[in-house]
């Protein structure tokens, strides 16, 4: 067995699904772990996992064990299996929990690598952030990156910068998606019907982002590209710099930054 997923959540099973279907293990090559796979009316599709609700066993029987468990359960989880992680790879999504923390619950000879996703992995479009631990092998790293790249992009970061990536990217769908509830809300109110409305929101950000990317250009100047003097939009910023959306973004984001940090200490 190749890797242990604990935690078959919204997390795990979207990289579960971004492994199988980019080819980078088989799922014969794949064990999950997560107490719901016990109950009998769990409605999730594990596309032909083993599966397992007991952690130990699942580790015993893989040499790299991604840790798809929220913050708070991960000390028990690792106290758990430790008895049977002796030389294995760690991966870590959870948010805040530093690679010394994961250390210490574990045996001395473990390596930890410390990954940040984002749910748009599920569509192949997820950006990660990945942080070796100072155990972490070339090999290792090369396996961490495969997956992330094969849900969208994985980068390469020193650990001290892991916290402000989960407050941005991390966390970040969510901010776009109050953004594009609001953008559809705002066409129904001047008449649009919700389906039209949302399409338009929906492919307006989607076609934006993919200016950025396609581009290179910064969103200034795209910005100024859509803004015709004395015309609409340049009126609709005034309203958006007047009510600070900027800063309000930004102390979202460092909200969530500080949330993370904190975790870590819990
Ligand atoms: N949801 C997101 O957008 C992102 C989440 N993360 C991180 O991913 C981790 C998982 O988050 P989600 O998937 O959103 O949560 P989730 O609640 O969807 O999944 C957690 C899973 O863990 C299982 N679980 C609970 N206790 C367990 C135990 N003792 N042993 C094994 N499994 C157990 C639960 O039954 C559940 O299926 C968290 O640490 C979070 O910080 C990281 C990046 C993005
Ligand atoms: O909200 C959370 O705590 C997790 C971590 C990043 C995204 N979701």
């Amino acid at each position: 067995m190749k890797l242990c997923i604990i935690g078959l959540g919204k997390m795990g099973t979207t990289l579960l699904y971004g492994i199988l279907d980019n080819n980078i293990l088989e799922a014969k090559d794949i064990i999950g772990c997560d107490p719901v796979v016990d109950e009998r009316e769990h409605n999730k599709d594990y596309r032909g996992i083993r599966t397992t609700g007991s952690n130990y066993r699942g580790v015993e029987q893989a040499d790299n064990i991604l840790l798809a468990v929220k913050p708070q359960v991960l000390k028990n989880v690792l106290q758990g299996i430790k008895p049977a992680s002796e030389n294995k790879l760690f991966i870590s999504i959870a948010a805040g929990v530093s690679t010394d923390r994961i250390k210490e619950n574990l045996p001395e000879s473990c390596r930890v690598i410390r990954v940040m996703p984002n749910t748009p992995a599920l569509v192949n479009q997820g950006v990660s952030a990945i942080s070796p631990g100072e155990k972490a092998t070339d090999d290792d790293i090369e396996f961490v990156k495969k997956i992330c790249n094969g849900v969208g992009k994985g980068v390469v970061i020193e650990e001290h910068l892991i916290d402000a990536v989960t407050g941005l990217s991390g966390s970040g769908p969510a901010y776009i998606y109050v953004i594009i509830e609001a953008l559809a809300d705002a066409g129904v109110l001047n008449g649009l019907s919700r389906d039209l409305a949302l399409e338009l929101a929906v492919r307006t950000v989607a076609g934006s982002a993919e200016m950025v990317l396609k581009t290179g250009q910064h969103p200034g100047q795209l910005k100024d590209m859509v803004t015709s003097p004395g015309g609409t939009t340049i009126n609709g910023l005034q309203v958006i710099e007047k009510r600070g959306l900027r800063g309000i973004l930004m102390e979202a984001v460092s909200r969530a930054v500080e949330r993370s940090r904190e975790l870590g200490e819990e």
